[in-house]
This record gives C-alpha cells, sequence and structure tokens, in this order.
C-alpha cells in the first residue's frame, strides 16, 4: 500500500542524498582542478570523473522513478522525487554524453586561452582578457585602440562556432530525453512558472523607458567627446562603453558624470593608495556580511580559494566563480581580482554564493540551490548596493567623510549604480532570448549572428563598430555562452535585488517610503542584524520551497516586479528626462547603419 512505499521512499531518499553529496564532491573537485589549471591531463580527468557521475546519477535515476511519487501525501517527499526525477544532460547514451561534455571544455578553453596583439606593440601577442584587455577597454580613451581589442577578442573567439552548433544538438538530444521540447523548457523548469518568460517580457517593457533615458544621454555624453563616430540618432557603439560586452557601462563614469564639477571620488584609485589587494578586498567583503549577523568565511574558504590570477605561467578559466563542495567544509571562490572598484563590487557578488551555500547546507542535496537561479545571483549584489552607498564608502574610508553630501554628490553617486545595473538589463534580457531562439529551432546556424546584432541593435541599442558577417560569431566572446550557463538568471536578481533591498532596508530602518530623508538609494544595511536574521531565514530555505514562498520570507511579497528598481532609481529618472530634454536628445535611436 502507499503508506508502506512512502515510508521506503523516506528512507531511499536518504540514502541517494548521501550517495549524491560524496559524487558531487568527488565531480567539483576534478572540476575545480581543470578550471584552475587547464591541461590536457586535467581536461580527462575531468571527463572520467563527470562520466562515472553520470553512470551513477542514471543508476539512481532508474530506482527513483520506479516510486509512485506523483501520489505520495507528503508534500515535502514528492518534491524532493520531483526534483531528482529531472536526470538532465546524464540522460544522453554515455558517448554522446561524453562529447557534449568535451565539446562545452572545448568551447570554454577557447575562450580561457585566447590571445590578441597589442595594438600599440604589435609584436607583444600574449594579451588575456582578464587581466590585460578587460583593462584596455575599461581604461582606453583611443576608439582606434578600443575598435583592435574589440575585433581582435571576437576574431579568436569565434573559433567556437562549430562546437556551439555540436553543443545545441546534443543539449537538446538530451532536454527530449528529460521530455522537454527542447533545451529551452529544461532551462526554465526551476523558475516553476508556465507564464516565465511572459513575466520577464512585462518587466522589461516596464523598465526600457528608464533604459532608454539613460541610453540617450550617454550617446550625448560620449558623442561630445569622440564626436561623429557615436551617431546622433544610432545605436551607440559597443567599444566605447568600457565593457568588452557593453553590459555595464561603470567604467565611462568619467566621461558621463551628470555633475562633473562636483569632486566624484575614483574609488578605484582610492583603493590603490590605501594599499587595498585582493585578500583585503574579501576580508571586507566577509565583514559585511558578518556585520549583519550572516556567516563568515570557512578555514577552508581562505585555504584553498584562488583569488589572484596565478602568475606561474598556468592557463586557468578566469571568469569569476563560486563553488561548493558539498561537504560542509569545503567553499571556494575562483577570481582573478585586480584592485577595482568593479572587482571589489563582484567580490561580494561572489561571496554571496557562498553565503547562501553556507546558509542552506543542512537541506538535502536537491534543494541545496538558490530558491531560483535569480536569487542566487542577486545574495552578493544586495550587499554590493549598500556597500556602494556614499554613506557606507565613507564608512569604511573609501570617500573623505569630509566631502559634503548635497545634490550634486547624491545623484552622481545614484547615477554610477544605474551605469551598472540599468545598462545592463536589455542584455540580462536578450542573452537568453537569443539562445531560445536557437534551442527552439527558430535561429538556425546561418542567422547566429546576424539574429545576435538584430537582438543588440533593437533591444539594447548597441552597434559593432565595424560591418559583421556569417563567418563573424560575436556570441562566443561572451563566457556564458561558451560555457553553458544560462544568463536569464541576471536578469532575474538585476530586478529582484531591488525588492530584497527594499525589505532589507525597511527592517533595517533605513529606508522609509514616507520620509524623502530616508530615499532608497541613500540605504546601507551595515550591522542590522534584523535584516541579516530575515534575510538568513530566507537563504536556509533553499530551493525547499517553491521562489514566491522564499520571496515572501523577506518581502511579504509573491511577485518578482520592477517596482523596488524604479524606486530606486526614480530620482535618477526625473534628472535624465529634464537633462535629455534640455540638450534636445533624441529618446530611443534608429537602425544602424553597419552591416549585420
Ligand atoms: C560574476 C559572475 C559570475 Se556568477 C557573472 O558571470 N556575472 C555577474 C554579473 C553578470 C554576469 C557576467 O559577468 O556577465
Ligand atoms: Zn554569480
Amino acid at each position: 500500500p502507499l503508506e508502506d512505499e512512502e515510508i521506503r521512499a523516506r528512507a531511499y531518499i536518504k540514502l541517494v542524498n548521501d550517495r549524491m553529496a560524496l559524487r558531487y564532491n568527488r565531480e567539483t573537485i576534478a572540476s575545480w582542478k581543470y578550471a584552475s589549471n587547464i591541461t590536457a591531463k586535467n581536461l580527462n580527468e575531468h571527463l572520467q570523473v563527470t562520466k562515472e557521475t553520470a553512470k551513477e546519477t542514471k543508476d539512481d535515476w532508474l530506482q527513483t522513478t520506479q516510486f509512485n511519487w506523483r501520489s505520495f501525501s507528503d508534500d515535502d517527499l514528492r518534491r524532493q522525487f520531483e526534483k531528482l526525477s529531472i536526470l538532465g544532460s546524464s540522460a544522453l547514451p554515455e558517448e554522446k554524453f561524453l562529447k557534449l561534455k568535451k565539446t562545452i571544455s572545448d568551447m570554454e578553453t577557447i575562450y580561457a586561452t585566447a590571445k590578441i596583439c597589442d595594438y600599440k606593440n604589435k609584436t607583444k601577442c600574449d594579451l588575456s582578457l582578464e587581466p590585460d584587455i578587460v583593462g584596455i577597454i575599461r581604461s582606453s580613451r583611443d576608439p582606434e585602440e578600443l575598435k583592435h581589442v574589440w575585433i581582435e577578442w571576437r576574431r579568436k573567439t569565434a573559433s567556437a562556432k562549430p562546437f556551439f552548433q555540436e553543443y545545441v544538438k546534443l543539449s537538446n538530444e538530451a532536454a527530449v530525453l528529460n521530455n522537454f521540447s527542447s533545451n529551452t523548457g529544461l532551462w526554465l523548469y526551476d523558475y516553476e512558472s508556465s507564464t516565465f518568460v511572459h513575466d520577464v517580457e512585462e518587466i522589461w517593457k516596464q523598465l526600457k523607458p528608464l533604459y532608454h533615458q539613460l541610453h540617450a544621454y550617454v550617446r550625448t555624453k560620449l558623442r561630445n567627446l569622440y564626436g561623429n563616430i557615436v551617431p546622433e540618432k544610432g545605436p551607440i557603439p559597443a567599444h566605447l562603453l568600457g565593457n568588452m560586452w557593453a553590459q555595464s557601462w561603470v567604467n565611462v563614469i568619467d566621461i558621463t558624470l551628470p555633475y562633473p564639477s562636483v569632486k566624484h571620488v575614483d574609488v578605484t584609485s582610492e583603493m590603490v593608495k590605501q594599499g587595498y589587494d585582493a585578500i583585503k578586498m574579501f576580508k571586507m567583503a566577509e565583514e559585511f556580511f558578518v556585520s549583519l549577523n550572516l556567516k563568515e568565511m570557512p578555514p577552508k574558504f581562505w585555504e584553498r580559494s584562488i583569488l589572484v590570477k596565478p602568475n606561474d605561467g598556468r592557463e586557468l578559466v578566469c571568469h569569476a566563480s563560486a563553488w561548493d563542495f558539498y561537504d560542509h567544509k569545503d567553499f571556494r571562490i575562483k577570481q582573478c581580482t585586480r584592485v577595482t572598484y568593479e572587482d571589489f563590487v563582484t567580490a561580494h557578488h561572489e561571496m554571496g554564493h557562498i553565503q547562501y551555500f553556507l546558509q542552506y547546507s543542512d537541506q538535502p542535496i536537491v534543494y541545496r540551490q538558490g530558491a531560483n537561479d535569480g536569487f542566487h545571483e542577486a545574495v552578493g549584489d544586495v550587499m554590493a548596493l549598500s556597500v556602494s552607498s556614499t554613506k557606507h564608502l565613507k564608512e569604511i574610508g573609501l570617500i573623505d567623510s569630509k566631502i559634503p553630501d548635497n545634490h550634486a554628490s547624491d545623484l552622481n553617486s545614484l547615477f554610477k549604480v544605474g551605469l551598472e545595473k540599468i545598462a545592463f538589463l536589455p542584455f540580462g534580457y536578450l542573452m537568453d532570448r537569443w539562445r531560445w531562439g536557437i534551442f527552439d529551432g527558430n535561429i538556425s546556424a546561418d542567422d547566429y549572428n546576424c539574429k545576435w546584432w538584430d537582438y543588440r541593435t533593437n533591444i539594447q541599442g548597441v552597434e559593432p563598430p565595424v560591418d559583421r558577417n556569417d563567418e563573424d560569431f560575436d556570441p562566443a566572446a561572451k563566457y556564458h555562452i561558451v560555457s553553458d550557463v544560462p544568463y536569464l538568471r541576471y536578469f532575474v536578481s538585476f530586478v529582484v535585488q531591488f525588492q530584497f533591498h527594499r525589505a532589507a532596508c525597511k527592517l533595517a530602518g533605513e529606508y522609509d517610503p514616507k520620509d524623502p530623508a530616508k530615499p532608497l538609494h541613500r540605504c546601507d544595511i551595515y550591522r542590522s542584524t534584523t535584516a541579516g536574521n530575515r534575510i538568513a531565514k530566507m537563504l536556509q530555505m533553499g530551493a525547499s520551497r517553491s521562489w514566491p514562498d522564499a520571496m515572501e520570507v523577506l518581502t511579504g511579497q509573491r511577485k518578482m516586479d520592477a517596482s523596488g528598481l524604479l524606486e530606486y532609481f526614480r530620482p535618477l529618472y526625473i534628472w535624465l528626462e529634464a537633462e535629455n530634454k534640455k540638450n534636445g536628445a533624441y529618446i530611443g535611436w534608429e537602425s544602424t547603419q553597419r552591416s549585420i
């Protein structure tokens, strides 16, 4: 009878959880070894372990799906079985599974090891993305140099295209074996909502006016500096925005600052002046979490993380990442940290992942993930929103507290956050729009690049510095595309993090919608254990409940919505509208003149 089966199921799932923890630990160790030291030996070991864990996972799955779990009376037991019933890519026959994993590793290796030649010194051809190329894109104000690195990086990573086609084919085959019509369904499954894509589109529509105002203003300022290479009414040339993918514009703050006369502290140079190094940046991030009564980093974190790029000549994946080794003790970050404000924010972002790992570590394995993937990306950013407030930067001595706070300096700092958060939104939205289109068979391999630029020009309002054609494969210039990492999570994060921030600020007494002296953008939740304790309660749930249940614990809301973000940036939106009107700036953009 069913009761006996449920009792048996409860014992069974405990065993499966313990087996999974060991498997995940073994797989993560091999994956870390390869990602932090790319050699043929480490790749083969990594693939070997992945193959073994896939086989064991499939064997478990065959047993798990024997249970009549859909009719279990215990909701939690049913939820655990439901999550275990999704096998993922291990559903592929072994040789296809291996081919898929090898294809992804090959793409990732192309990206991680690509080198280009310097623009000025043509014989220097050992520039890697981090820190060299990112450094040039961030600080060069020579459009020819910027164009050179932009084109060369894409020329080198475009070789991933044939691998990407193979990856799409095998990923879709795996999805179909999991009863999804394409990989899109598998990627969206954990959002537990049949209207999620529609909801995201609605939110983007609400955010577009704010983005268009920022875009128009930034285009005006770039045109003032660079002249006619910046079209008055066209998309913004992507190589001029301080970021290889034009996804964050924080590095052109010097060109675009609303009140340039007001002394704007360059936090990066202040960090360098004060002798910051990577360890100090991460120790300060940890101190912020601990001030909220959240957990400190365990000993193994400091022993085993890689916080600066090793200089022993090895090749490694430099893209920042946080790692859970599923043994309650081993948690690591790998980040090729530079002493910059941007990397200080990223340190908080990555530590937010570790904090989530720590908070839900007592949950069953299947629940040791974010309530949805966007939540996992949001935790660290919520902390960084407080850290980047003028109030906090003064508190930690990165801004001289003698500098008076006035309307102009306040707007300057709100604008700086906007260059990171508002500029990102269309990019966060279009990345998976493009990949869903491919998985769903609406975008063919011949159209990969022109469809990419169709979205980049029409949704993001940026254009390539030179014509593009179907030999190019510009999406491979972005880490997540070559590493099989979904991207919708970041759009979700950039929306929900402001709902979380607003709730935490209320709890901290730092924000009151009725008190103009306590606007949301000036909130710093530092040292608020009230806020921290509530955040911890949400994080401890992991994926044990649906994400609306988790969100409700912290915010009282059950829906993802743009209200938090729009409230945070309201003063900036008003200022941008007035400024654009004063400048007679064209809002929006005409189609690109480039051939794409
Ligand atoms: C820092 C990480 C590792 Se989860 C990252 O990939 N992010 C963080 C912000 C958006 C996205 C990106 O770099 O594209
Ligand atoms: Zn992240």
